[in-house]
């Protein structure tokens, strides 16, 4: 295994259209997988993540920077000298193989002896439930069993310093997807993989990456560990973007009375703390122009107002019960509601009035210019 670093690495694909028409696919991206963990690509659709892992592989040539694996520069290495394992969306299994054999074939070509081989699919087979079309070809299997064949081909692998892998388990129903986010991982600690793994899906991006490396139209966002990302997002994207049901937010502007600070809106008049109000006034480039956010799990519903804490009122407009929680919509004003998840089913009702409070310490506050949180340094 090996760690891998991609520094200040961009990508511009040159369209038909000539040089004018160029797109840039990634910009200035720069991160280190480190030896046996686990670090995922995380961002909506175009952001750059399949681009950025193509270039780790080969597939794609590096218009500018550099990536290593291990103490070696990979920049103009063939995908074949670069000891990687891959899992992709495009499953690239040989038709005429059976599936036992498209497994086997990267270890038979390493000339991996047959019974190591056997043993090593059987328990990959097993861990992906393929035990049953081992003898089976591509053709008629559907793209969900295909999708395990691929990534059962780039698990076997042991010779591999890295596994690539691309939404290897997109195509695959919620059930098997639970389970196999829990096993990937337990295979990853277990066998001591190094894993780049591409992802738009958070859940599997939070439950299983050590380190999480979030984008969006080609940049990097943010990279920390899934608890970083949830508790400490750096800008209104990745807040927006991780968590579920997102987080709240809601226009304010900074307000100032003799030496104390408030954070005001419509809804809201919040006393803040001395720290936190000069760090704004200092910080921010638009000071009148602020969002404050709360996660819908931050907060509580009760029927009176929190002194304790910061609150809001609202009217219920729904409630919808998830099972183990309920998420409670308000509305504050028409066009502006909040969501509030809580525990069990709300003791309360659509069109009543309902008090949310959530504590100082859980609220963020961004820039509305720039985006960026403003927290106390
Ligand atoms: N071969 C290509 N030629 C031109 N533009 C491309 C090419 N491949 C990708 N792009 C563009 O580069 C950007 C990044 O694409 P990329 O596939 O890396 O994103 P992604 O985050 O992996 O998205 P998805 O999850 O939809 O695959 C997009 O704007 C895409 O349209």
């Amino acid at each position: 295994m090996a760690e891998v670093r991609v520094e200040h690495v961009w990508k511009f694909y040159r369209e038909e259209l000539g040089e004018s028409g160029r797109v840039l696919a990634v910009e200035d991206v720069s991160f280190v997988c480190e030896d046996k963990s686990f670090l995922c690509l995380l961002g909506p659709s175009g952001c750059g993540k399949t681009t950025t892992l193509r270039m780790i592989a080969g597939l794609e040539k590096i218009s500018k920077g550099d990536i290593y694996i291990g103490q070696r520069k990979v920049n103009n290495l063939h995908p074949r000298d670069r000891q990687i394992a891959m899992a992709f969306e495009s499953y690239a299994l040989y038709p005429p193989l059976t599936v036992f054999d498209n497994i086997a074939f990267p270890l038979r070509a390493r000339k991996y002896p047959e019974k190591k081989i056997r043993d090593k699919i059987n328990t990959v087979a097993e861990l992906l439930e393929i035990q049953d079309i081992l003898n089976h070809r591509p053709a008629r299997l559907s793209g969900g069993e295909q999708q395990r064949v691929s990534l059962a081909r780039a698990l076997v692998r042991e010779d591999a310093l890295v596994t690539l892998m691309d939404e290897p388990i997109s195509h695959l129903d919620s059930q098997l997807k639970a389970k196999l986010r829990i096993e990937l991982k337990r295979v990853q600690e277990e066998w001591g993989l190094t894993v780049i793994y591409v992802t738009h899906d958070q859940l599997e991006a939070l439950s299983m990456a050590d380190r999480v490396v979030v984008m969006n139209l080609g940049r990097i966002q943010q990279i920390g560990s899934p608890i970083e990302l949830y508790e400490k997002p750096s800008n209104l994207f990745v807040a927006g973007f991780i968590g579920e049901p997102p987080m709240n937010f809601i226009e304010c502007a900074l307000a100032k009375e003799g030496d104390k600070f408030f954070l005001r809106s419509t809804f809201f008049n919040f006393e803040l703390d001395r720290g936190l109000g000069s760090e704004i006034a200092k910080e921010s480039k638009a000071p009148q122009k602020l969002i404050m956010g709360v996660r819908p799990g931050d907060m509580t519903l009760g029927k009176s107002e929190d002194a304790e804490s910061y609150s809001l009122q609202g009217q219920i407009f729904s409630i919808e019960p998830h099972g183990e929680s309920s998420v409670v919509i308000l509305n504050l004003e028409k066009d502006v509601q909040i969501y509030v998840e809580v525990p069990g089913l709300p003791e309360a009702a659509e069109g009543e009035v309902a008090w949310v409070s959530f504590s100082k310490q859980k609220m963020h506050v961004f820039d509305g210019e720039t985006g960026e949180v403003i927290r106390i340094s």
